[in-house]
């Protein structure tokens, strides 16, 4: 991958930090030539033998699937800088804020409203899917506003995405499979589906204001989700309807072959509105025009 050699400095001014990540930093910062504004990630390179930091192979491969994604709903890289210490991202403007402040500020959200954030973030992750990219770290800290008065959302921090072809490889790196016991060949190895339980816990969240498997320890949280233990709590979702329930119990099933995919999730009731009487009127009305 070919990165800039000329300094960050020469071409950008940096401002007021946005957000931060695994070993980063983002803050915004404009062009100087042009003005436009931009985020800049400034990742740490692990140094030596040291613990801080991110591996480059890691920061490469965040680099690789940000460069081969382009999608309205996920954020998009412009630039890259390899300094001594840092590796700089320069990316897409997102200043709305994270989506988990905007729910925090409003408790719970309006299906409508809920509904269309879940569109934006299956528009995005389908794009992934399409691309064999599973991001693994889908959580309203990394859905961000497009900006304060916008409900566009992009999805952001792709530093635990994956391109599932590593994963095929690892496969027929197995063995042969005559010979596979029945344990090796069951290991579910991280898939899309990993990303689609992610978004029934986001829906859950954006509808009632509490996390569905939350427990007073990391433990019993895991718990909670191997167990699936989770209901609608009827003072969160006594207004909740049961097409969206219906959404989210398809979402949290155990077997990741049985869970909804993308595609399900995109053709669900809830997401995509059957369409109402008068709009068949319209058309069809439209049609004897012709
Ligand atoms: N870990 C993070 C965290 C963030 C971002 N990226 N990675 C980001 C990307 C583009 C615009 C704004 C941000 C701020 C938060």
């Amino acid at each position: 991958s070919v990165f800039k050699l000329e300094s960050f400095e020469d071409n950008y001014e940096a401002g007021d930090d946005i957000g931060s990540g695994h070993f980063a930093v983002v803050r915004r910062c404009t062009h100087r030539k042009t003005g436009q504004a931009f985020a800049a990630k400034f990742i740490r390179k692990r140094r030596g033998g040291g613990r801080k930091g991110a591996k480059m192979e890691e920061i490469v491969k965040e680099i690789n699937i940000l460069r081969c994604i382009d999608h309205p709903n996920v954020i998009s890289l412009h630039e890259v800088y390899d300094t001594k210490m840092e590796v700089i991202l320069v990316l897409e403007l997102v200043s709305g804020g994270e989506l988990f402040e905007y729910i925090s500020e409003k408790e719970a959200l309006s299906e409508e409203e809920a509904s269309s954030f879940i569109k934006q973030i299956l528009e995005g992750v389908k794009h992934l899917h399409d691309n064999k990219i599973v991001h693994l770290d889908l959580k309203p800290e990394n859905i961000m506003l497009l900006n304060h008065n916008s409900t566009n959302i992009k999805l952001i921090d792709f530093g635990l995405a994956r391109r599932l072809t590593d994963q095929e490889d690892m496969r027929a790196m197995m063995g042969t499979a005559e010979f596979i016991a029945p344990e090796v060949v069951s290991y579910e190895p991280l898939s899309l589906a990993t990303d689609m339980w992610s978004i029934g816990v986001i829906t859950y969240i954006l509808l009632s204001g509490s996390s569905p498997f939350l427990g007073d320890s990391q433990q019993e949280t895991y718990h909670n989700i191997t167990a699936l233990n989770y209901e609608f709590d009827h003072d969160l979702f006594h207004n909740t309807s049961e097409l969206a329930q219906d959404f989210i119990d398809k979402l949290f099933i155990r077997n990741p072959r049985k869970r909804s995919t993308v595609h399900d999730c995109l053709n669900h009731p809830w997401i995509k509105p059957v369409e109402d009487k008068e709009a068949i009127a319209r058309r069809s009305a439209m049609i004897n025009i012709d």
